[in-house]
């Protein structure tokens, strides 16, 4: 697969002080979908931003295979003029990138996430989502190969979401490579690769199954009758990992038949309720953020 992109050792150090970004290394090939999942303040914005050119690195390198025009960018604040029409936005953005004749590439970009029905109406009008399939559009017109896209769904409800996605789907599907950011967990799903970033570096790179084997074990999911004291009985059975998500407890087992432990972890007190459950992201995090607090305790 051609490279599109790449980066070594990228970082970002703001006149502040703070690290955003600390040696990144990147690489974006054809094909690619790939989801950089973190928290706020990880340092996702400041890495598009970096990628974009908005941002000067304050170390580090950024190789890109095509011309800058081979990358589009959706960033997380809408960014297109409010007292413009759905149209005249996506005008004014063709003629920003000199494309020729680009009223029939509008009509079909307008189309393809169905808008063309409010291509009158001002942009600032537009719902959350409807911003976002703008913006899109905006971001598709120069025919891009590689497409960021900056939180693309944060503040957006979860029917349009859903909606968003099969979008994405249907670009990555047409050639385009595409890189989005997403704190949420659960949207790892839609990537065919991860990259986990924390404070300003990349905890992790691989795909959830990949990340399931490596940590292995069983996961048992625990209602709690009383927190405090569930914890602390859960705790002594040494598991490999143990935090609460809410009201239910996880624990992380090493591997050995299911039920025989469930039926020790329904006995314990203070646990109401004891069932199995599959590994999901936010344990993988969890597993790494405190595999790397044990290594500087060591
Ligand atoms: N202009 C700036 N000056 C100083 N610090 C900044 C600046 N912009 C961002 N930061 C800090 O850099 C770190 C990374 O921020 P960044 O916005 O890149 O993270 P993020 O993962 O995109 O999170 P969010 O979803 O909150 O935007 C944070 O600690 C943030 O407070």
């Amino acid at each position: 697969m051609a490279r599109l992109l790449e980066t070594t050792g990228l970082a970002c150090r703001y006149p502040d002080g703070t690290r955003a970004v600390e040696g990144l290394d990147l690489a974006l090939e054809e094909g690619d979908l790939v989801g950089l999942i973190g928290p706020d303040g990880a340092g996702k914005t400041t890495t598009f931003r970096m990628l974009m050119g908005l941002q000067r690195p304050t170390g580090g390198r950024i190789r890109l295979a095509a011309d800058r025009h081979a990358l589009s960018y959706v960033p997380q604040v809408f960014s297109l003029s409010p007292d413009l029409t759905v149209e005249e936005n996506l005008q004014l953005q063709a003629r920003l990138y000199d494309l020729k004749d680009p009223a029939p590439r509008i009509a079909s970009l307008l189309a393809s996430v169905d808008l063309d029905r409010f291509r009158d109406r001002m942009s600032g009008a537009l719902s959350g989502g409807m911003k976002q399939k703008l913006s899109l559009c905006s971001a598709l017109l120069p025919a891009p190969r590689l497409l960021l896209l900056d939180e693309p769904t944060t503040g957006v409800d979860p029917v349009s979401r859903r909606e968003f996605w099969t979008m994405l789907h249907a670009i990555h599907d047409e050639g385009v490579a595409i890189l989005f950011s997403t704190p949420y967990m659960d949207e790892a799903e839609y990537a065919l690769r991860l990259l986990l970033m924390d404070g300003g570096r990349i905890l992790a790179e691989g795909t959830l199954d990949g990340f399931r084997e490596e940590m292995g074990g069983v996961v048992a999911a625990l209602t709690m009758a009383d927190r405090k004291l569930a914890r602390s009985q859960v705790a002594a059975l040494s598991p490999l990992d143990l935090f609460a998500e809410g009201e239910v407890l996880r624990a992380r087992f090493p591997d050995q038949p299911m039920e025989p432990l469930l039926a020790r972890l329904r006995a314990l007190p203070g646990v109401a309720a004891a069932r199995e459950s599959e590994s999901t992201l936010e344990d993988y995090f969890l597993h790494v953020l405190s595999a790397q607090e044990g290594a500087l305790h060591e």
